[in-house]
């Protein structure tokens, strides 16, 4: 009998139920199934130790710690779905009109793992609307999220203005349906998008797929682009009511002024973040968020 081989380090690229595909650093890939029930829980993007076994399949040894783990919800479920993300590109577009309310709960999940968030203002060819699409963005570009115009029909113009950004990170994509995420991502990877154009054709002709998350490797000057089919929202309700306010970093000034240390900003007398947004330096409907979020939680209501 040969003995076992030694554990491989990789990091999983795609997943698929319980298995997953994971790329190693020769840039080789196995087909990964988890070992113990304890095993299951990994993510895309999660480094992982395989134990290889023939020559393209491997079983998961084990998940190395997570800088963050991060949930989308589908049809009221809420699932893990991407790890170690670095910075994340919310797609909207000057039309169709883009979910404000969706935007700031994207931020607020970004925000409160330690992601940096990017916006990207889409279809800043269609002119007219353009003054709109950036005055409802005006509040969260003063709170200093970059907000790049972009038009994602022209792929020159796209990996100018955002290919630096992207070098070197790894990129978690996100948008409603209709603000062209599929042409930003073509735009970016046209390896990429023709995997997705082949997983809505199947879609289309009643094929049966599993929605899968993807990582890619971008065209020079590289970096790493997360896609998952259909994300248009993160699940929230996993976090403390700590970690919600830490999605709503303005808060942080004004909370170190609150007369209570576990005071939720809300209804609390002596609050520094109620006295702000009194002043008029947080803005009301950033407030209000946090406060559908935390109710949300609250009833266990998903998102
Ligand atoms: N005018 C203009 N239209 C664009 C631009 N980018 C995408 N579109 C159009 O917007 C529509 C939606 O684009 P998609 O890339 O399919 O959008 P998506 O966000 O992936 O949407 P779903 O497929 O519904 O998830 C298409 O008709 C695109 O041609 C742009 O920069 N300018
Ligand atoms: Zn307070």
């Amino acid at each position: 009998m040969s003995a076992p081989q030694a554990l491989l380090r990789g990091r999983v690229i795609s997943a698929h139920g319980r298995h997953y595909i994971v790329e190693f650093e020769d840039g080789s890939l196995r087909q990964c199934y988890p070992r113990g029930k304890k095993a299951g829980a990994a993510a895309v993007g999660d480094h992982v130790n395989v134990r290889p076994e023939g020559r393209d399949e491997g079983t998961l040894d084990s998940v190395e710690t997570r800088r963050n783990l991060l949930y989308r919800s589908d049809d009221m479920r809420s699932k893990q779905f991407a790890a170690n993300v670095d910075q994340l590109l919310i797609v909207v577009a000057v039309e169709p009109t883009f979910s404000e309310d969706l935007l700031g709960r994207a931020l607020a999940g970004a925000w409160s793992a330690d992601i940096e968030p990017v916006i990207v203002l889409n279809k800043s060819d269609l002119a007219a609307g353009l003054p709109a699409a950036r005055q409802k963005l005006a509040t969260l570009a003063g709170l200093g999220v970059p907000v790049i115009e972009l038009s994602a029909h022209d792929t020159n113009g796209v990996r100018a203005a955002l290919a630096d950004r992207l070098t070197g990170k790894t990129n978690l994509l996100l948008g409603q349906s209709g603000m062209g995420k599929s042409t930003l991502l073509n735009a970016l990877s046209p390896e990429a998008g023709a995997a997705t154009r082949e997983h809505s054709q199947a879609l289309d002709t009643g094929r049966h797929t599993t929605t899968s998350t993807r990582l890619y490797h971008l065209p020079a000057p590289g970096g790493d682009l997360i896609d998952s089919p259909g994300f248009q929202a993160f699940g929230l309700q996993h976090l403390s009511s700590k970690e919600v306010e830490h999605g709503f970093p303005e808060f942080a000034a004004p909370a170190e002024q609150c007369r209570f240390y576990n005071c939720t900003h809300r209804h609390e007398p002596g609050c520094g973040v109620l006295a702000a947004l009194a002043a008029g330096r947080i803005d009301p409907a950033r407030h209000a968020l946090y406060a559908r979020i935390l109710d949300d939680n609250a009833a266990g209501m998903r998102y």
